[in-house]
């Protein structure tokens, strides 16, 4: 095989050192050139390093990382910012003794390589292998599970706590993103953090980045911290510096004792934190790994709450990374020599689809809105935030905020469209409930990556959002079918007066052809595709084309099927449900939803209120268990969302066999 030259250039920093599986393993499939990584059987062996080898690791560290996400895909430039950062927490602490807790964990490649995850690294993210994120069922060194923002502060919290309360003397370790920092459950831990004094040390990855640059006061205040030179001065620094300019030093000093709160803003870097009862330490150049470890010694030999504040760079070594580290976030498989993705095919996707319709509706109506929790691109709302900047708010990752400040804007007249993902809106369902649903104001919630979403698994998969919405008064609930659907259902929802709730899954349409001028949909009516009086198949959102394609192999066997979309999980629509169940006696729901709580719940309750419960009804969706990580098809193949699995679950209903008459 011809080698395929690697553009040197692009891996930043580094020079020619890259010698190993970027270079070859494309080409020589199967050979290693021998390293450093492979030697390491577990962190303790770090212990054996100099501080050379530990800048040889981290260097083959990063080509494994840039060769394996540029298979398998993944979030490789918060990856690539820590991997010095890991290191030398695995060198200065003693996991699994001591508790490394990575907030959000989507950074955590390195801790798996040096955990005894190397030989299965090449199956990360894959269905049947390792994990983008910590696991404590896939590892004794993953302290916590995580995959949603913010949480490990309260957790490394709880840890200490139980520590303490058996006597024990672990270190426990929060690694957190100056974008986890922005949520509400960080600051909520950081005040209680102080207040115990316990011995808990957090490292503050402050990389300027969420996955867009972050946003507010905080990203300020952490940019003081980085660039202002008075903010560089130790508070000892600052003392002698004054002493040696004596009469007016000493002076300046006695003053400075008696107006210590508001000069020391003034010089003592990490003031905030030190005011919620942190000692802080840093800034540190997060890519240094000498100045790394010292600093992490010296935060261990502190009693109660540290803090280090690590600067890094985001994409750190890989060119096409660190230049666009938005797209480095999170990305599928890409060419390394380039950076450059596989083209996919040209189906506009749900999000682009929302985002396109938003920016029509808001030219008509300037008291549309639009609120994401930073998660502008992933929404689709960096057109809209360009086009119209002044009714565009990132609120950084505060998904509750974002929820009952969308309340008070609704209070006053204004349409917010509060686009989130279906597993983050999790985290603000009070604030629906109580701030939106209860005064039934008319927010409109644009529900993302609903359903199955593939390779991060079970943290992020939306499975619940019918569950969760459809007890709440005033919530009307609606699943697109394909992209020229969402469309309608976002006019609808934009002209309905109450909350409503539109959901739609991950990736791309199915490539209809999109209304110029999308129809809106009464309230509550669903759509019936065909008629068949054998049984009635009644699906919501996405699995719609799944229930049409089964009547269509339905009918080559000579079962007539009714198919309907039911549009709205609530409110359904009784009066056609209940015709068709009437008429064929038998029927089967399917969602891309686990059951409980679920679309196909919703049309039992009906049945039995309706008193046709003798009617026979079966559901397909999501069992009660949580869903593994895998690409989605193999997912839906698994849990039975398929036509082949729905043909055979309804001709076993009718007691039919595949190629037999009735
Ligand atoms: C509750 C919640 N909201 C949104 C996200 C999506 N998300 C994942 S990583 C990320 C940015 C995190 O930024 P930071 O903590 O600074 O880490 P970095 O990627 O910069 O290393 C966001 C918004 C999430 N995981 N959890
Ligand atoms: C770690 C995290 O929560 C996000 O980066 C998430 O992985 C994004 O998912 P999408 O790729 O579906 O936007
Ligand atoms: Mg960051």
């Amino acid at each position: 095989m011809t080698p395929v030259p690697i553009r040197r250039d692009f891996f930043t920093g580094y020079g020619c050192v890259f010698k190993t599986r970027c270079m070859y393993k494309e080409v020589m499939e199967g050979e290693i050139v021998a390293g450093i990584l492979q030697t390491i059987t577990s962190p303790r062996d770090l212990g054996n390093l100099s501080l050379r080898e530990m800048e040889q690791l981290a260097r083959e560290i990063r080509e494994e990382i840039i060769y394996t996400v540029s298979k398998n895909g993944g979030h490789l430039a918060s990856n690539l910012g820590v991997i010095e950062l890991t290191l030398a927490l695995h060198r200065v602490f003693s996991s699994p003794r001591d508790k490394l807790i990575w907030d959000v964990g989507h950074q955590c490649y390195t801790h798996k390589l040096l955990t005894q995850r190397r030989d299965q690294f090449h199956t990360l993210r894959q269905f049947g292998g390792i994990s983008g994120f910590p696991r404590p069922q896939e590892s004794e060194h993953d302290a916590f599970g995580t995959g949603h923002a913010s949480t490990s502060i309260s957790a490394g919290i709880g840890m200490a706590i139980a520590r303490d309360l058996d006597g024990e003397d672990y270190t426990v370790v929060p690694i957190i993103g100056d974008g986890a920092m922005t949520g509400g459950m960080a600051f909520e831990a950081l005040n209680h953090a102080g207040h115990l004094k316990k011995n808990l040390i957090i490292v503050l990855n402050d990389n300027e980045m969420s996955i867009s640059p972050n946003i507010g006061g905080l990203a300020c205040y952490f940019n003081r911290l980085r660039t202002d030179p008075m903010y560089y001065r130790s508070r000892d620094e600052i003392e002698q510096l004054l002493r040696k300019i004596p009469p007016i030093g000493n002076t300046i000093l006695k003053v400075m004792d008696r107006l210590k709160d508001s000069l020391k803003y003034l010089v003592v870097p990490g003031m905030l934190f030190e005011e919620l009862g942190f000692i802080y330490l840093g800034p540190v150049d997060g890519h240094d790994l000498k100045s790394l470890i010292y600093t992490l010694k010296q935060a261990k030999s502190v009693k109660g709450p540290v803090l280090v504040h690590v600067i890094t760079r985001k994409g750190k070594g890989y060119r096409p990374a660190e230049e666009d580290a938005d797209k480095f976030h999170g990305i599928t498989s890409f060419n390394v020599s380039d950076g450059k993705t596989t083209p996919s095919n040209n189906i506009l996707t749900y999000t682009e689809v929302l985002g396109k319709t938003l920016l029509e509706e808001a030219a008509k109506n300037n008291k549309i809105v639009a609120i994401t929790a930073a998660m502008s691109s992933g929404t689709g709302l960096k057109e809209f935030s360009v086009q119209y900047p002044d009714r565009f708010f990132d609120v950084g990752i505060a998904e509750q905020h974002a929820v009952t400040m969308a309340a008070g804007m609704a209070r006053r007249g204004y349409k917010p469209v509060v686009a989130i993902y279906s597993t983050f809106l999790q985290r603000a369902y009070d604030q629906i409930l109580h701030d939106v649903c209860l005064q039934n104001l008319p927010v409109v919630f644009a529900i993302d990556r609903a359903g199955l979403v593939g390779d991060d698994g079970p943290t992020h998969h939306g499975l619940f959002d019918y569950a969760y919405l459809r007890p709440i008064p005033n919530m009307t609930i609606m699943a697109a079918k394909d992209e020229d659907e969402l469309r309608s259902m976002f006019k609808t929802a934009l002209q309905h007066q109450g909350p409503c709730a539109i959901r739609y899954p991950r990736g791309a349409g199915i490539g209809v052809p999109l209304h110029k001028e999308p129809p809106v949909i009464p309230i509550g009516k669903a759509e019936v595709l065909r008629e068949g009086q054998d049984i009635v198949l009644i699906a919501a959102g996405n699995c719609t084309y799944l229930a049409e394609r089964a009547a269509q192999n339905l009918a080559s066997l000579e079962v007539r099927a009714t198919v309907i979309n039911a549009r709205f999980i609530k409110p359904l629509d009784a009066e056609c449900i209940l015709h068709y169940c009437t008429w064929t006696g038998k029927v089967i729901t399917v969602e891309e939803h686990v059951l409980g709580g679920g679309f196909g719940s919703a049309v039992l309750e009906l049945l039995n209120e309706s008193n046709a419960g003798s009617i026979k009804l079966e559901r397909i969706g999501i069992p009660d268990c949580f869903v593994e990580h895998g690409h989605s098809e193999k997912l839906r193949t698994k849990y039975g969302l398929t036509v082949d699995y729905l043909v055979s679950r309804t001709l076993n209903m009718l007691g039919v066999r595949k190629g037999r008459s009735k």
